[in-house]
């Protein structure tokens, strides 16, 4: 008999008014595995996560977490759920381990062996040393390595983290993500939204989000090879010219600013080449040209390009 998936869902829907967040959502997640959704702010990732653990009901479909139907989820099957929200609730005044307590007391973790466990995830966390400090006191990074760890502190099996590294620096986010990779390797599903593209490349498989709907859902090296023709990157002394430039000769989105960098998204890179070059050699833009291979950033420019 197949595993049961740790995580699916069958036309799910959620409708506010007119506004569909949600439609005809189609997931299959082996458990163990690393899931990212991705998507802008308004995508419909937070209602997913919302109905996936159950918070909120779907308007229409089915979703279920290790084989348990989410609309009418048991304490036994919340228990085996961990969720870190936008807006998780740490207390500012409480320390760094009193904030653990308080999650494992409403959790009801017996008293015996909590401490250890509380040990063990400030262990990990690399949060040992300030376990003493106010939570409201720590930096923005250590602030969410501590909503993870509060979140985990009753061995989740399935693990839901809604822009966990939102506005956290590099190094952060670094640590950050070694410790979903340390969870992995306990075989805990992770299932993380993200608006950061870097990130979804860290994931097993990715979903990429737009107006509630799934645009595309592989492993991100499968998502990358769906860029239709080639992607062409062009420096230019002055980007944000040659950009309006090029969209003229090259209309429906195909020109895209790219940091300092354009990416020009080309059927046949060949001429499209030729046909840059004179175009901005005419607007006396010097112009380097190199095929680059797509990224997942290019992909899902691609694919909003294809969008009514
Ligand atoms: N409770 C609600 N009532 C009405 N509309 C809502 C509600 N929650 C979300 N929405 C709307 O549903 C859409 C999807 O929102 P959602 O928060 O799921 O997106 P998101 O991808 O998580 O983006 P963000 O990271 O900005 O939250 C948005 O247009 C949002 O305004």
């Amino acid at each position: 008999m197949p595993e049961t998936p740790a995580i699916r869902t069958e036309k799910l829907h959620k409708r506010f008014g007119e506004l569909s967040a949600v439609e005809e959502l189609n997931l299959e997640i082996p458990a163990g595995e690393l899931f990212g959704l991705v998507g802008s702010d308004g995508a419909g990732k937070s209602t997913t996560l919302r109905m996936l653990t159950g918070i909120m009901d779907p308007t229409a479909g089915e979703v279920r977490v290790l084989g348990g139907d989410m609309r009418r989820a048991d304490e036994a099957l919340r228990s085996k759920i961990g969720y870190m929200s936008q807006r998780f609730g740490l207390y500012p005044d409480l320390t760094v381990q009193e904030n653990l307590r308080f999650y494992a007391d409403i959790q009801m973790i017996p008293r015996r062996g909590r401490d250890a466990r509380i040990d063990e995830l400030l262990e990990f966390g690399k949060l040992t040393p300030f376990r003493d400090r106010p939570a409201g006191k720590l930096s923005g990074g250590m602030k969410q390595k501590l909503g993870l760890a509060c979140a985990l502190v009753h061995r989740p099996r399935v693990l839901f983290l809604d822009e966990p590294t939102n506005g956290v620096d590099p190094v952060s986010r670094r640590d950050f993500w070694r410790i979903l990779y340390g969870l992995l390797a306990e075989g805990v599903t992770v299932f993380v939204a993200t608006a950061y593209l870097d990130e979804a490349e860290r994931c097993g498989r990715v979903g990429l989000m737009h107006r509630g709907r799934l645009l595309a859902c592989d492993t991100p090296r499968n998502l990358k090879r769906m860029v239709k023709g080639g992607v062409l990157e062009l420096a230019t002394p002055d980007p944000r010219h040659a950009v309006r430039v090029l969209s003229g000769a090259f209309p429906g989105g195909s020109v895209v600013l790219f940091g300092e960098k354009l990416h020009l998204f080309a059927a046949d890179p060949g001429a499209a080449e030729s046909k840059a070059r004179s175009v901005l050699e005419a607007e006396g833009l010097e112009v380097a040209v190199r095929p680059v291979p797509p990224t997942l950033e290019d992909l899902l420019v691609s694919l909003l390009r294809e969008q009514p």
